[in-house]
Parts: C-alpha cells; sequence; structure tokens
C-alpha cells in the first residue's frame, strides 16, 4: 500500500546544507504496523512529513496506492492527506472554536467522507459521549488526543501516521489511547507507521524501522 523509495531531504542551515534523509527505503502493506525510531533528531518527523504528504523530498518517490505523492502539487498533496491519509501528532491540534462533535467530524467533512454513524461509534469507542458538546479546552490532555484520534479515524484513512501520539500523556492514559488506536487501525484495516521513542510501544508494532544517520539502520 506504501512504497517509500530513495526519499533524500536536506536542510540549508547556517552552518551549511545539513543531508537528514539519505536514501531512505521502506514498504507498508495494508492493515500492517510499523514502527519507526531513532535518535532525538534522526529525521524521524521530517520523513513521517513526507510521507503524509505535509513536506516534499528532494529526491526519491512516495507511492502511496499507486500514486507518487511526492510528484503531485499542492493541492494533490493535500486532496491525499484528506482522503487517503490521516496524521496524528503529539499535539492535539483540535479547533478550540468547534465542539468536540464538530472537531471529529472536521476531516471527514472536508474529504467528503463523514458518516455519522462511523463518527458515533468512533466517539463512543473513544469513551467521548459525555463530551461531545463540549469544547476542546474543557477535556483532559488524554480526552484531547483522543478526539484527535476520532478526528484522524473519522474518514477511514488507509495509512494511519502517527509522530509520538501519546508522548503528551501520561503512562496510564498514554495506554489506554494506544490500545484504542491498535484496535481501530485493525478494525478499519489501515496500515500504521508510528513514530515513537518508546521501545514498549515500538514492540506492539508488528514491524520496527531504527533511522540513524539518515538511513535505515
Ligand atoms: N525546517 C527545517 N530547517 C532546518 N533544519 C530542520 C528543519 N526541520 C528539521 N530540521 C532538522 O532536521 C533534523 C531532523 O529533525 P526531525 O524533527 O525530523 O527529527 P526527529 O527524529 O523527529 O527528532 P525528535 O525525536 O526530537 O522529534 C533535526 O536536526 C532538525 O533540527
Amino acid at each position: 500500500m506504501l512504497t517509500v523509495e530513495n526519499i533524500h531531504k536536506t536542510y540549508a542551515t547556517a552552518d551549511g546544507p545539513f543531508a537528514v534523509l539519505r536514501g531512505i527505503g521502506l514498504s507498508l502493506a495494508a492493515g500492517e504496523t510499523l514502527a519507526l525510531t531513532g535518535e532525538s533528531g534522526s529525521g524521524k518527523s521530517t520523513l513521517l512529513h513526507i510521507i503524509g504528504g505535509l513536506d516534499t523530498p528532494d529526491q526519491g518517490r512516495v507511492v502511496l496506492s499507486g500514486t507518487d505523492i511526492a510528484a503531485l502539487d499542492d493541492n494533490g498533496r493535500a486532496a491525499v492527506r484528506r482522503g487517503t491519509v490521516g496524521v496524528v501528532f503529539q499535539q492535539f491540534n483540535l479547533i478550540p472554536s468547534l465542539k468536540v462533535v464538530d472537531n471529529i467530524a472536521f476531516q471527514a467533512r472536508l474529504a467528503g467522507q463523514y458518516d455519522a454513524q462511523w463518527a458515533a461509534d468512533l466517539a463512543a469507542r473513544m469513551g467521548l459521549e459525555a463530551q461531545l458538546n463540549k469544547y476542546p479546552e474543557q477535556l483532559s490532555g488524554g480526552q484531547q488526543q483522543r478526539v484527535a484520534i476520532a478526528r484522524t479515524l473519522a474518514p477511514k484513512p488507509r495509512l494511519v501516521l502517527a509522530d509520538e501520539p501519546t508522548g503528551n500523556l501520561d503512562e496510564d492514559t498514554a495506554a489506554t489511547v494506544m490500545d484504542l488506536i491498535l484496535e481501530l487501525v485493525r478494525d478499519t484495516g489501515a496500515g500504521l507507521l508510528m513514530v515513537t521513542h518508546s521501545q514498549a510501544l515500538a514492540g506492539r508494532m508488528q514491524r520496527r524501522v531504527h533511522l540513524r544517520a539518515g538511513q535505515i539502520a
């Protein structure tokens, strides 16, 4: 479902060019779960952003369900991001002026893939039924992250990209949220690529790859 080929990315810095990614290749089958680990600064977020179409590589291909998204323009990448890929960040990025119910629906509506029954089902499974008419600021961190995950899954993405999705949560809440992510990707058949510093979380994925010196070690 996802094939990443020979990705290169170099940033211009005050000290000159800095090659963060130097020929990355990996693949993910439909429904597969993969952990991406690596030291701080090794380029994990950069790679995830490129795969999610939020950033572009200097070289290489990101083929998602047969489409090379690195070759698309901004609008094309945005369409893929809305319809096929869902991204969960460490920061919840909820829309403060929208109630929980509308935050959950937001991306699915944008993608033209809103399914009220599925959105309600997600909210119930996330334990958010009593929070639907509240605003994000009225929720705890764990609740906000569950809203963010429900929002990501509402359009039924084929691929979920998660960047330290439980990094801001306490250990117990993190474990609960992780259980939910894994349960939902399993039930929807979505692939999951997750960046994590936690060996425990990485151990729950079917496969693990490690980024070192700009390459898959
Ligand atoms: N826009 C940018 N311009 C210049 N350098 C950048 C830019 N974005 C990231 N970098 C640098 O690229 C390197 C990789 O960053 P990235 O955020 O991908 O690492 P990471 O492995 O996700 O780190 P962490 O685990 O700390 O989140 C870092 O050294 C960072 O400072």
